[in-house]
């Protein structure tokens, strides 16, 4: 339910609620005015505008914010993604069908394959790709240029980006969590967008809830709505929110139930930590690297959990959502 990841439903439900321009994309100002900026100058001075990198966390806008670039600078879009270029001779194939002015969009940017990430470097720098000809010892290189166009790439991990293709993007664009005031009107908006009218204290309830996420909030609408259906008086109001989040047990901090268990465990069972991730996972029956990967990471950001050199420890705060009494010195108690 709070994954940030999306999964079919969510890509349903999301094309109708993107943002089309910068203006109508709630939150991350900086990003904005920064994008705005490289936007305008570009289109005053009638070019193309520099590459972009999107970087950050599922969910917060990145392949909104390249359709909104197309729609900009009023070009094109095409859409690819690392994994789905397997060859160089795909990214080949890509390249030579753009237009001048289009925008070229790699999802996971940080996947695609070495060969033809070494083509990419050279199509954004000098609007070039070698197209080779035959095979072994024969084989030739033809220079074909390309029009000028604009990559958009994006990446849930800018820190795995080589170096020599980071460098090709005039600009990165870093997405942060949203605070819960954005969220709340992401929410208001797209309960607009659905025909639905959402309560004031609903919205705030949702967007508390919500991870910093706009596609999490989104879902969350959904379900609160499916519960206001269903079971309430069809009014997204407070106590639909209250309801629905309860039946998917989504807690007041955003955490959920496995995140809820892997704290219990740590307070209750290891007296607050230190303890090894796989003495954790086994305690509360998952494997290492789903505590690691999913849990764990919220838990740290919300400084419920820290990660030490000894082990995972849990904080103060950890004990006090629980409602448990946290020991003298927490983290201690293993040493
Ligand atoms: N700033 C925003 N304003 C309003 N809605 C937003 C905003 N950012 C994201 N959303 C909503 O959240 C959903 C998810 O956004 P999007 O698909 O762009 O995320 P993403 O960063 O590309 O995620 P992923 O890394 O999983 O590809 C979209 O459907 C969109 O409706
Ligand atoms: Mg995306």
């Amino acid at each position: 339910m709070l994954a940030a990841e999306a999964d079919e439903l969510d890509r349903a439900a999301e094309a109708a609620l993107r943002p089309r321009r910068l203006a109508e994309f709630i939150g991350q100002p900086v990003v904005r005015d920064q994008l705005s900026l490289v936007l305008d100058a570009a289109n005053a001075r009638g070019r193309t505008p520099d590459h972009v990198l999107l970087a950050g966390p599922p969910g917060l806008g990145k392949t909104t914010l390249a359709m909104i670039i197309a729609a900009e600078v009023d070009g094109a879009l095409r859409l690819t993604s690392g994994p789905a270029v397997q060859h160089a001779g795909d990214l080949a194939a890509i390249l030579s069908a753009l237009q001048e002015g289009d925008v070229l969009f790699i999802d996971e940017i940080h996947r695609l394959a070495r060969p033809a990430e070494e083509m990419l470097y050279l199509a954004m720098e000098d609007f070039r790709v070698d197209v080779v000809v035959g095979k072994g010892p024969g084989a030739t290189a033809i220079p074909l240029s390309l029009p000028r166009f604009t990559v958009v790439g994006a990446t849930t991990r800018s820190g795995l980006l080589p170096a020599p293709l980071r460098d090709r993007f005039g600009f990165t664009a870093h997405m942060d969590f949203y605070s819960t005031a954005e969220l709340e009107s992401v929410l208001r908006r797209s309960a607009r967008l659905l025909g639905a009218e959402l309560e004031d204290s609903a919205a705030a309830e949702i967007a508390k809830r919500s991870r910093g996420t706009p596609r999490i909030a989104n879902r969350l609408l959904r379900r609160v709505q499916d519960w206001a259906q269903v079971r309430g008086t069809g009014e997204l109001d407070h106590a639909a929110a209250m309801a629905a989040l309860e039946v998917f047990e989504v807690d007041v901090l955003g955490l959920d139930r496995l995140d809820r268990s892997v704290l219990r465990a740590l307070c209750e069972r290891f007296g607050g930590g230190p303890a090894g991730l796989t003495t954790l996972a086994v305690a509360v029956g998952e494997e290492p690297e789903t505590v690691e990967t999913v849990a764990e990471p919220f838990l740290v950001r919300e400084g419920l959990m820290a990660r030490t050199p000894r082990g995972r420890v849990a904080t103060a705060a950890a004990f006090a959502h629980l409602g448990l009494s946290a020991p003298n010195q927490p983290g201690t108690l293993w040493d």
